[in-house]
């Protein structure tokens, strides 16, 4: 069933941000994740193994929402969907990529870093946004700045996001969520870790609501 990109995100509390270099890890993967509380998760499309990932995700973890991270351009929105991605996540916005999210059904999470980016995307309708690169850009107190003008957008917050600062930009009325990748770092993957992800998981999605 198609979600909308609010129920998704309001859903998650924490997104893990994850980067997958061997298919075969992204289930046990995703299963520790959720072990730990984490339903909603964003797969970059930054490895070969990304698409393989996200197909079985969806297909075997049907209680997880799967989505892609990193989609950059039509062809990257494509291939989301075809493996089953329940949502979209870019670290910016460009005309075309827009041009090709309006014709998808499965949503897009656009990002912004400044007030016209965030303006140019609540113009045509993204209510809800990435706020990235999050801590390069201004963290908490620019979130707290955008939120007296452009009330109306809510953000996930990603980039330098930690479990220092996670509370912080929870506690934000404009932040539905945050994205990171400090539960499922590369080392712990790489070393199948799984325990040591779940417990993770666990601390972060305690920071929820
Ligand atoms: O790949 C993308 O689409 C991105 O936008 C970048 C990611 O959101 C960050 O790499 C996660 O940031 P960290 O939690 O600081 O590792």
């Amino acid at each position: 069933m198609q979600k909308n990109i609010a129920d998704i995100l309001q859903s998650a509390g924490v997104v893990p941000v994850l980067v997958i270099e061997r298919a075969e890890d992204a289930l046990p993967l995703a299963e520790a994740l959720l072990k730990g509380g984490l339903n909603v998760l964003e797969v970059t499309l930054r490895t070969e193994a990304a698409l393989a990932a996200v197909e079985q995700i969806a297909k075997h973890l049907p209680e997880a929402d799967v989505g892609t991270g990193t989609v950059l351009n039509g062809d990257d929105l494509r291939r989301s969907v075809d493996a089953g991605a329940r949502f979209m996540v870019s670290p910016g916005a460009t005309e075309k990529l827009l041009e090709s999210a309006d014709k998808s059904d499965v949503p897009l999470l656009p990002g912004a870093a400044s007030a016209s980016e965030v303006m140019g995307l609540y113009e045509r309708g993204y209510r809800y946004q990435k706020f990235f690169p999050a801590e390069a850009a201004g963290g908490v107190a620019m979130l707290k700045s955008l939120a007296g003008p452009l009330a109306e957008v809510k953000f996930c917050p990603t980039g330098g996001v930690s479990p220092n600062n996670a509370a912080d930009y929870l506690a934000l009325n404009n932040v539905v969520c945050v994205g990171g990748s400090w539960m499922a770092s590369s080392a712990l993957v790489q070393e199948k870790n799984w325990a040591e992800i779940t417990r993770l998981s666990q601390q972060a999605a305690a920071l929820k609501f």
